[in-house]
């Protein structure tokens, strides 16, 4: 699988450890920004994670602020993007089968390293569901552009 990760300042200090992470379970991940923990607009890197992710077919995102919040709203305001704010294996896990997510998001200052390498585990090898959650999927981008959520 292919990852693309991005952070603000708040996520910048867990990166390398995150990346160490996909590496070791045998992934590709390819680092977005920022280069530094100086300070930065989370929107500004939700964007450029959820450009990446829609542009390359089939990839995945990791974005990390502090509480992992402003950067998962953010991401999900981009149409196909289904960025999960998760907290621990069963969030991630659960993201992946029933909401096919494509970004997981997480605080670094709200979990700590054993979980974010289960969260990592658990959303990587975890395929979607489909049935009737991908009916219920589709409608997301209906809420998206203002649908009827019936
Ligand atoms: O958690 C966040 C947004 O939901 C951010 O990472 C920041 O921690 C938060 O916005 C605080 O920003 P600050 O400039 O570090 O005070």
């Amino acid at each position: 699988m292919k990852f693309y990760i991005a952070t603000d300042h708040a996520g910048y200090a867990i990166k390398a450890y995150v990346k160490e992470v996909v590496t070791d379970l045998g992934h590709e991940i390819i680092d977005l920004g920022p280069d530094s923990a100086d300070r930065v607009d989370y929107p500004d890197y939700a964007k450029k994670c959820a450009q990446a992710v829609l542009e390359d077919k089939g990839s995945f995102g990791i974005l990390i602020c502090g509480t992992g919040i402003g950067i998962s709203i953010s991401a999900n305001k981009v149409p196909g993007i289904r960025a999960a704010l998760c907290h621990d294996h069963y969030t991630a896990k659960f993201t992946r089968l029933h909401n096919d997510a494509n970004i997981l998001c997480f605080g670094e200052r709200v979990v700590g390293k054993g979980v974010i390498a289960d969260m990592i585990e658990a959303f990587a090898n975890t395929e979607f569901e489909g049935g009737r959650h991908a009916e219920r999927v589709a409608k997301i981008e209906g809420c998206a552009f203002g649908g009827d959520l019936g």
